[in-house]
């Protein structure tokens, strides 16, 4: 798959994009450079006045990806079932959240509150997002593109693998 640079614009930083669906790990992850990485793509979201919608956790990747687009001054919508908010919100949260009754409630209003989808690095939970906007766009229920930047790790390791060894993704598929 190809690195995409995430959206694409040259100057003046602005994007055809109003509000991205970040989905990333609820761990920092092993790797210092995925901190890093959430913490950039927050910051370059708030370069090109976008707005974010994620997950709504304040822990490991999505804890820093939401804070630095809050920080930067953008509208940060965290949709979480309330279940999980003991689990995943440790602290203050950061702009506004969006209590739902489950995870297909979560995501479908994720989906529809985003322009754009980008995967950061995380686990089975990010991977299951991902794949769930991939196998929505393939069948014509949205038409919004996704992102996988190359330092996602895992997720373009398996997009990737799709791709090239099964055959099953196309490149359009995955990011136009
Ligand atoms: C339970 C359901 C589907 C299968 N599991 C998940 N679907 C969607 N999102 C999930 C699932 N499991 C965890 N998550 C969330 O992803 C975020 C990142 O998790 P990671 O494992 O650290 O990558 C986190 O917010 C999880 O809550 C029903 O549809």
């Amino acid at each position: 798959m190809e690195n995409h640079h995430l959206l694409h614009q040259s100057q003046p930083l602005k994007s055809r994009f109003k509000r991205v669906c970040v989905f990333c790990g609820s761990s920092p992850g092993k790797s210092p450079s995925y901190k890093l990485a959430a913490i950039q793509l927050g910051n370059e979201l708030v370069e090109r006045k976008i707005d974010l919608v994620y997950g709504g956790g304040s822990i490991g990747l999505m804890g820093l990806v939401s804070q630095a687009v809050y920080d930067g001054g953008r509208h940060v919508l965290g949709v979480i079932p309330k279940t999980l908010m003991p689990r995943e919100i440790t602290g203050e949260t950061v702009g506004e959240v969006r209590p739902v009754a489950g995870m297909h409630q979560r995501k479908a209003e994720m989906a529809r509150q985003a322009d754009a989808f980008v995967a950061l690095p995380g686990g089975y939970g990010t991977l299951e997002e991902l794949l769930e906007v991939i196998t929505w766009a393939q069948l014509g229920i949205h038409d919004k593109p996704e992102y996988v930047p190359e330092h996602s790790g895992v997720a373009s390791k398996l997009t990737w693998e799709m791709e090239q060894q099964l055959g099953y993704t196309t490149k359009s598929d995955i990011a136009r």
